[in-house]
């Protein structure tokens, strides 16, 4: 049944509370409801969360977004872990009802007496409602105490019954903005009607921000010398590049699977079906006479190798995130020991996998209905083993051709007891998928960013991803992967490498590079297709970083440019905040992210904080020049301000006010990255 004050369309709500909303701890969001109430008398809301502890926390007024809209909202920010709860109280306000009345009688000389009468008795009764619980001041510090508070609210009721005064003076003082403020951390509240509890599941902050880096361990220190001389690289040598990754910034190393790989229907250079002797397949092709999921491939090292691995990439700071390819190639174990976990055809053959169009003639997919239990339990056991190995993020490969009520369980088992063990979802696929995946506890998902390259594809869908979507899924804006090499980069040059990861670096709080991006890698296996020619994904890559650096050819300063400005400014480690701006040329994109200052009660505003704005062509061929339309006061400034901006990248500053003129050659800087300075030079 509906309450006696109405309250609809709660956000954030994932699928009216069949799943947690998503946040992390420390990031501010966003709950708002819709309230209203039949007649005319004024209602207002707040909301009251619950941390996972089951203490309650006291009621924070919600504010009407617009007058008129019925739409209030409020911003939180959840500080730990766990499972939150809030719910959305709302009631009628009679001291708004009877200030909207009064504002109207007394200075017409109606009813003048009686009007202050009510309205005194209306401030007493608020004034003995005072708890002290309630009495933090907004920013939590150094709350007054309960007896100023009610002292306050008895002194309007006195000063209301002062008949010494002018009417208008003994209302004036039920109208300061200091006794609105009073108002809101003491509501007089009648009809108080309570909205059903709603989930917050909050994670660590990894799940929200973080660079993410991808690389073939075998590429890093192998030998290539023809055909049948190649030589793996393995985890000591992989671990020699761990410190030029940490040098530029990154956060998560993201290895693609490590476990042995099968010869049967083996995959040769540039996805042939004919390999040559030497050619180490595919490392998706899990699964050989040397073990499975749980193996690590002999070429790699030991498992001793895998740890000394992940110990060294802790030791930078940094974390390893693993493959979770639930797939196997005809020489796994699991084919022999299992065969009731593989759909087998009349002829006992079972079919190969595919993502269509994508063929994939070297694994078999496993079938979940066939052995659910049995296959459950082995999956739990090989996640929980790689988990004791120290690997705490799980980049889940093509979680969409599984069941999802399979990983909704998987997730649930697994969070229960290591809730800090975050997963990825591969799901390029369809949207329902791609958000449901989302919703039943996938931490981050891949998107559909590298296909996005016009301003208008852009701006759509980074607003969808940082709003609409934002309460169940989290972006991980990946510039290439093995299987992702957009043409946008095949013929845009170095130019179009910049553009695209200043565009992901700053838009997304989690973007992620797969290597060779740094040396500009473009060379597609044909005209008119995504994928790499000499694709690492069926043969060594070695390359010559240092040299690349040395001679100017390489990406990585630029990067490591990017990722220490991400982490010197928190406004970029936030998704909710991103806002974009007019900009009058179809080539250049601009967008900002605030993260206010601390609130100061005698200004009742938020400190400017960390703002950033970045101003970026798109076009990798040519210099562009626009006029950039700046919505000042999402940025924390009022219309008329005039501010310094200082530049990222040139170490230029420039005097801005609302319209600014901007030009920027792609071949020279493709983009603005400007901080607002708090106070002008
Ligand atoms: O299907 P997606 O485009 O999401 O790609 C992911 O999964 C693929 C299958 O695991 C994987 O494909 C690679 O491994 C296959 C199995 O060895 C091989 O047949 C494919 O040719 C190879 O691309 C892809 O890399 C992964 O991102």
């Amino acid at each position: 049944m509906i309450g006696r004050i109405p309250i609809t369309d709660i956000s954030p709500v994932v699928d009216c509370g069949q799943w947690p909303a998503k946040a992390v701890a420390g990031e501010t969001f966003e709950v708002s409801a819709t309230v209203f109430r039949e007649g005319h008398d004024a209602v207002a809301a707040g909301v009251v969360l619950t941390a996972p502890d089951g203490q309650r926390g006291r009621l924070r007024p919600m504010r009407e977004t617009a007058p008129g809209t019925d739409r209030w909202a409020v911003e939180v920010c959840l500080p730990s872990e766990g499972d939150w709860l809030y719910r959305v109280e709302a009631w009628s306000d009679p001291i708004a009802s009877w200030l909207h009345d009064a504002d109207i009688k007394i200075p017409r000389g109606l009813d003048t007496d009686l009007m202050c009468e009510e309205g005194a008795r209306l401030f007493e009764r608020a004034a003995r409602a005072v708890r002290q619980a309630d009495c933090p001041a907004p920013d939590g510090a150094n709350g007054e105490s309960a007896c100023g508070h009610r002292a306050a609210l008895l002194g309007v009721a006195a000063r209301l019954r002062d008949e010494d005064l002018d009417p208008r003076a003994r209302l004036s003082i039920a109208q300061l903005p200091e006794t609105a403020s009073l108002l809101a951390a003491h509501p007089l509240r009648e009809l108080v009607t309570r909205s059903r509890q709603q989930k917050v599941r909050v994670s660590r902050r990894r799940a929200l921000y973080g660079s993410w880096y991808e690389f073939f361990p075998r590429s890093e220190g192998a030998v290539v010398n023809g055909v049948g001389a190649s030589k793996s690289g393995n985890f000591q040598t992989a671990a020699k590049r761990l410190p030029a990754i940490a040098k530029m910034g990154f956060d998560v190393v993201y290895l693609p699977p490590i476990h042995p790989i099968g010869h049967t229907f083996r995959k040769g250079r540039n996805n042939t079906l004919n390999p040559e002797p030497d050619d180490p397949g595919s490392p998706w092709a899990i699964g050989s006479e040397d073990g499975g999921h749980d193996a690590v491939h002999p070429d790699l090292g030991t498992i001793d190798d895998f740890d000394d691995f992940v110990g060294r990439t802790r030791e930078l700071g940094m974390e390893v995130a693993l493959d979770f390819a639930l797939q196997c190639s005809p020489d796994h174990p699991w084919v022999k020991e299992h065969p009731e976990w593989f759909t087998v055809r009349a002829d006992g053959t079972i079919a190969y996998a595919e993502n269509p169009p994508k063929k994939y003639q070297d694994i078999y997919p496993l079938n979940f209905d066939k052995d659910p239990e049995g296959l459950y339990a082995e999956i739990k056991r090989v996640l929980r083993h790689w988990m004791d190995h120290g690997v705490r993020i799980f980049r889940v490969d093509n979680p969409h051709t599984k069941p999802v009520a399979f990983w909704e369980r998987l997730m649930a088992d697994i969070h229960a007891t290591d809730p800090d063990v975050l997963f990825l979802s591969e799901a390029f696929t369809r949207p329902p998928m791609l958000h449901a995946l989302g919703k039943i506890g996938f931490h981050q998902s891949y998107t559909y960013y590298t296909w996005k390259n016009s301003k208008w594809d852009v701006e759509d869908y980074l607003a969808e991803l940082s709003h609409a979507t934002s309460h169940f899924l989290r972006p991980n804006l990946f510039v290439n992967t093995p299987d992702i090499l957009h043409e946008y980069l095949q013929h845009g040059g170095v130019p179009a490498f910049k553009i695209r990861a200043v565009l992901a670096a700053t838009a997304s709080p989690t973007w992620g590079v797969y290597s060779g991006y740094e040396l500009a890698e473009n060379v597609p296996v044909r005209p008119g297709s995504e994928e790499y020619l000499d694709s690492e994904k069926y043969q060594y890559r070695p390359r010559d970083w240092v040299t690349a650096e040395r001679e100017g050819r390489s990406l990585a300063p630029f990067i490591t440019h990017l990722n220490l400005f991400r982490r010197a400014h928190p406004a970029l480690q936030e998704l909710r905040n991103l806002r974009f701006h007019r900009v009058d040329q179809p080539d250049i994109i601009c967008f900002s992210k605030r993260l206010p200052g601390a609130y100061d009660a005698a200004t009742r505003r938020h400190g400017l904080g960390d703002v950033v704005i970045a101003v970026i062509n798109l076009d990798p061929h040519h210099t562009h020049e626009a006029t950039v339309d700046l919505d000042l006061p999402a940025l924390g400034l009022d219309w008329n301000a005039e501010f310094v901006v200082d530049d990222e990248f040139s170490g230029e500053s420039y005097r801005w006010r609302q319209n600014n003129y901007v030009r920027l050659d792609p071949h020279i800087q493709p983009a603005h990255l400007l901080t607002v300075r708090a106070s002008p030079r």
